[in-house]
C-alpha cells in the first residue's frame, strides 16, 4: 500500500475512532435553520414559517432534528432500541453525572398505582392544598400583590408532596427547601457539564460545585428518608399480599404514596435502598415541580387577565361539587368540569413549557427512514414543535377540525365550544395527546403523571378561585405600565425552554361570602 493510501485509512480510522469515543453522530442531511442566539423563540417561529411541513435543524452547540408534528404518527410507537425517550432525557440531562434521566420504578409506579388510587389521592391533594393554600397565602381582606410563582411553587411542594412522600415529611422545612431548590440546582449542574469540553467531563465534571451539591441532594434525601424506609419497605411488602388486604387498608393514608409504591416496580432481585429511593423521589420532584408550577403560574395570570372568566368556573364548579355528597371532588366529578379543563389547556396551548417537545434519541443501529424519504441516522436527536402555539403553521398542514378562534388569541373556551361539536366529544381534554397537542409528549412515552398533574392543577385553581378575587388590582395596577394598563407578565424564553416571569404579581382578595 502507497503512503497516501495508508495515510487515508489511517486518517479514516482516526476519525472514526475520535467519532465514536466521542459518541458524534453521523451528520443529518436537512437544512439547517439560522439562530440568532438572543432570540431563539423568533428563531424559531421564522423556521417554522419558513419550513412549514418540512425538516430542518435548529439549535446551538447540540442541534436537533426538528420534525413537522404528522411525521411522529409513524415514529410515535417505536420501541427503545429504535427510538429512545429515556436516553434522550439521559443525554440531554447528562445523567451520567447529574443522575436525572428516566427512573423506570417512578414512571412504573406513576402509571400503575397513581393511575388506579384517583379517589384516594385526590382526597389527600384537596386536604393539603387548603392546607397549603391557607398556610401561603392566608386571609386578603383588600386586594394584596401576590407574588404567584412563589406562592405556587410552595404550594405544589407541599400538595405534590403528600402524595410523593406523605407527611409528616412533606411539611418538614427542609424537604420543602429542597422540593423547591432541588430543579433549578440540578439544571446548572446540567448547563456546567456542557461548559466543559466533552472528552475532558470525566476528569473535571464530578469536581465541579453544582454537581457535588446535585450528589447533596441525593444524601440529604436519603438521610430524610431512612427513618421511615424500614416501615415503608414493610408496609410495601405486606401490601403485595393477598391475604393482607385489611392491613393495606388499615395503613395511615400517608403511606399510600408514590415512593412506597415505586418499591414495587425494582427489576427482579434488585433490592431497593434508602439512596435508590432519594433518586426515585428527586425524579419524581423533577419531573412534578417546575412543569407544575409554570403550568399553573400561567393560569393565573391567565385568570388575572380575564376576570371575566372567574364566576362561569365558579358557577361550573359549584354545580358540579353540589352533586358531591361532601363538596369535594372525585375521580367521576372532575371530567365533569369541562369549561376549566378548556381553560387550563387553552392556557397550556398558548404558553407551553418547551418550543420542542417528544425529544428522542435515534437509537436504530441503521438509523430511520421516514415514509416522505427523511433520513433520521445513528445518535441524532429529533423532537417536534408545538403545532397549534400559534398561526405560524399553515392550517393546510394541519389536521382538520371545525372552526374555531384563531390560533393567536387566548380564547378560555377554544377546547369545550371544540368539544361541543359532533365526534368531537371525547376529544380536547387538558390530558389528551395527539401530534398537534404534545405539551404532555404523544405515543408510547407520553407523560404518565398528566392524569393526576390535571387533578392537582384543577385542585389548586378550583381552591383558589373559591377562596379568592383574582385581578390585576383595585385599579387593575398590577404590573403595568399605570392605571388601567395592566399587561401580561413577561415569559422568558432560555434556549427551547419558557418560564413566565417568577416575580410579578397579581392581586388577591378575599371573596364577600
Ligand atoms: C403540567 C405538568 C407536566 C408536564 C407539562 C409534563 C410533561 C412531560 C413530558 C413532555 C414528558 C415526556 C413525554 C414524551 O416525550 O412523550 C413527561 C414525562 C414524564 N412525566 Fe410528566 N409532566 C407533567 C407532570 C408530571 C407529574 C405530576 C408527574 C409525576 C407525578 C410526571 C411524571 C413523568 C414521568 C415519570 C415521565 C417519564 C416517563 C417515562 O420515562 O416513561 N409528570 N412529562
Amino acid at each position: 500500500m502507497s503512503t497516501p493510501t495508508i495515510t487515508t485509512v489511517v486518517f479514516i480510522l482516526i476519525s472514526f475512532g475520535i467519532r465514536w469515543y466521542l459518541n458524534i453522530p453521523p451528520k443529518a442531511k436537512f437544512p439547517q435553520a439560522e439562530l440568532d442566539v438572543g432570540n431563539w423563540h423568533d428563531s424559531l417561529m421564522k423556521a417554522k414559517a419558513k419550513f412549514q411541513n418540512k425538516t430542518f435543524i435548529f439549535g446551538g452547540n447540540d442541534p436537533r432534528i426538528i420534525l413537522p408534528n404528522y411525521l411522529f404518527e409513524e415514529l410515535k410507537d417505536l420501541p427503545d432500541d429504535q427510538l429512545s425517550s429515556r436516553q434522550s432525557a439521559h443525554k440531554v440531562l447528562n445523567g451520567k453525572y447529574t443522575g436525572l434521566g428516566s427512573n423506570p420504578p417512578l414512571a412504573g409506579a406513576v402509571m400503575k398505582e397513581l393511575f388506579n388510587n384517583v379517589d384516594g389521592t385526590l382526597t389527600l391533594l384537596q386536604d393539603e392544598i387548603h392546607y397549603a393554600v391557607e398556610e401561603g397565602i392566608g386571609s386578603c381582606p383588600d386586594w394584596t400583590p401576590v407574588v404567584i410563582w412563589k406562592k405556587l411553587l410552595r404550594i405544589v411542594a407541599l400538595s405534590s408532596g403528600r402524595i410523593l412522600v406523605g407527611r409528616p415529611l412533606c411539611r418538614d422545612e427542609e424537604w420543602i427547601n429542597m422540593v423547591t431548590n432541588y430543579t433549578a440546582d440540578v439544571i446548572s449542574a446540567c448547563q456546567d457539564v456542557l461548559s466543559v469540553p466533552r472528552f475532558l467531563r470525566p476528569l473535571i465534571v464530578p469536581f465541579l460545585k453544582s454537581i457535588r451539591n446535585a450528589k447533596n441532594y441525593r444524601l440529604q434525601v436519603a438521610k430524610k428518608l431512612r427513618p421511615q424506609l424500614k416501615d415503608m419497605v414493610d408496609a410495601h411488602k405486606r401490601m403485595q399480599h393477598d391475604d393482607d388486604k385489611s392491613y393495606f387498608e388499615s395503613l395511615p393514608d400517608d403511606f399510600h404514596n408514590l415512593a412506597v409504591w415505586s418499591l414495587g416496580h425494582y427489576p427482579p432481585g434488585e433490592v431497593p435502598t434508602t439512596e435508590s429511593v432519594a433518586i426515585t423521589v428527586l425524579s419524581g420532584i423533577f419531573a412534578a415541580t417546575h412543569t407544575m408550577n409554570v403550568t399553573l403560574t400561567n393560569i393565573l395570570f391567565d385568570l388575572a387577565a380575564h376576570p371575566e372568566c372567574a364566576d362561569i368556573l365558579r358557577d361550573e364548579i359549584e354545580r358540579i361539587s353540589a352533586e358531591e355528597p361532601n363538596g369535594k371532588f372525585r375521580k367521576k366529578s372532575m371530567p365533569k368540569l369541562k369549561k376549566l379543563d378548556s381553560f387550563i389547556k387553552e392556557s397550556q396551548r398558548v404558553n407551553p413549557i418547551g418550543s420542542a417537545v417528544l425529544l428522542r434519541l435515534v437509537t436504530a443501529p441503521k438509523g430511520i427512514t421516514l415514509s416522505n424519504g427523511d433520513y433520521l441516522p445513528y445518535g441524532t436527536t429529533i423532537c417536534v414543535p408545538p403545532a397549534r402555539h400559534t398561526s405560524a403553521i399553515d392550517p393546510k398542514h394541519l389536521s382538520p377540525m371545525p372552526p374555531q378562534p384563531s390560533l393567536d388569541e387566548f380564547h378560555p373556551w377554544r377546547f369545550s365550544d371544540l368539544r361541543q361539536h359532533k365526534g368531537q366529544e371525547n376529544k380536547h381534554h387538558f390530558v389528551t395527546t395527539s401530534t398537534e397537542s404534545t405539551i404532555f409528549g404523544h405515543g408510547r412515552w407520553a407523560c404518565p403523571g398528566r392524569f393526576f398533574a390535571a387533578n392537582e392543577i384543577k385542585s389548586i385553581v378550583i381552591e383558589l378561585l373559591r377562596r379568592y378575587d383574582i385581578g390585576v388590582g383595585p385599579a387593575g395596577q398590577g404590573e403595568g405600565e399605570g392605571e388601567g394598563k395592566w399587561k401580561r407578565p413577561v415569559t422568558f424564553n432560555v434556549e427551547m425552554g419558557y418560564v413566565p416571569d417568577p416575580t410579578a404579581s397579581i392581586y388577591f382578595k378575599d371573596r364577600d361570602l
